[in-house]
């Protein structure tokens, strides 16, 4: 039975990845499995590819070498109709919120819906409003964009990405610029949500705290590669000085806090001299 369950096939299934900008090799090569209806995360430093990975799993990039399989289907290789299809099954959520300013909070998370079924109207109303309550927000549907607070606005959002009731969703740093309060509902409606709707999450963020409290898989990326991946628990005690230091968020290790610089003392001798 144990076995069994281990061996349920991950949602998204990622072997040999290489992709390249420029002449620099942002994955080098990397294998990942996420598994259907957990919480996984994706960390690493700034400007390791995070974001890149997320564009790659929508199909907005295509790799340079390996698979990258969502379901079942390999997204690079898919037709444009049978990608749009896919990604009205992908939920994202953008760390600006990206909500459409002309319009109110109900139409913002109507928006999908109209986009891409013929539900009508008694309907729209019925799921917007159950996915606004949801969120805490059915009270500000008449609301535009410019009155939320920042915290709202993601919440908006977050809504709006589950009005197609997708069967996972992606958010890129969904915790950044929130304060305390909201960075603790925002922790807890992802977590709740995952569990609740049966979505498969992943969530990019450098906030290792809240990350660690909500993700079931953590993967660190640097350099091209996976230099650490396992729980949080896992990763604190893992043998990869990488992932030690940024689970433990230490301000130095292979992430250097220095950028690089001649030697200190023969800077300051030469400075001296002069
Ligand atoms: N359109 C682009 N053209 C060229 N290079 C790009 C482009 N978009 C991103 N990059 C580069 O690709 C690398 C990975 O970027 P990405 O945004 O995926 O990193 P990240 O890990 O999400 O960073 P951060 O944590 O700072 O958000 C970076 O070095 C970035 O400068």
């Amino acid at each position: 039975m144990i076995n069994q369950l281990n061996e349920i096939e991950p949602l998204i299934k990622i072997r040999g990845l290489r992709f390249a900008r420029g002449n620099r090799w942002i994955f080098d090569g990397i294998d990942m499995d996420i598994p259907r209806g957990q919480v996984t995360a994706i960390m690493g430093p700034s400007g390791t590819g995070k974001t890149t990975l997320l564009r790659l799993l929508g199909g907005q990039l295509k790799p340079h070498a390996g698979r990258i399989e969502v379901d079942g289907l390999e997204v690079p290789n898919l037709s444009t109709t049978a990608l749009y299809q896919l990604r009205k099954r992908m939920g994202m959520l953008f760390q600006s919120g990206a909500l459409l300013t002309d319009l109110n909070v109900f139409e913002n998370v109507a928006f999908p819906v109209r986009e891409h079924t013929q539900l009508p109207e008694s309907l729209i109303r019925h799921l917007v409003l159950m996915k606004l309550h949801a969120v805490g927000l059915r009270g500000a549907r008449d609301l535009m964009p410019s009155q939320l607070s920042g915290g709202m606005a993601r919440r908006v959002a977050l809504a709006r990405a589950l009005a197609l009731d997708p069967m996972m969703i992606m958010y890129d740093e969904p915790f950044t610029g929130q304060d305390p309060i909201s960075m603790g509902v925002l922790v807890r409606l992802i977590r709740s949500f995952n569990d609740a709707l049966n979505l498969t999450s992943i969530i990019v963020s450098h906030d290792v705290h809240e990350t660690a409290e909500i993700a079931d898989l953590i993967y660190i990326i640097a350099e091209g590669k996976i230099v650490g991946q396992g729980t949080p628990a896992d990763l604190k005690t893992s043998e990869s000085a990488w992932a030690r230091q940024f689970i433990n968020a230490q301000a130095d290790g292979p992430v250097p806090f220095h950028y690089p610089a001649p030697d200190y003392m023969a800077d300051l001798l030469r400075g001296h001299l002069c």
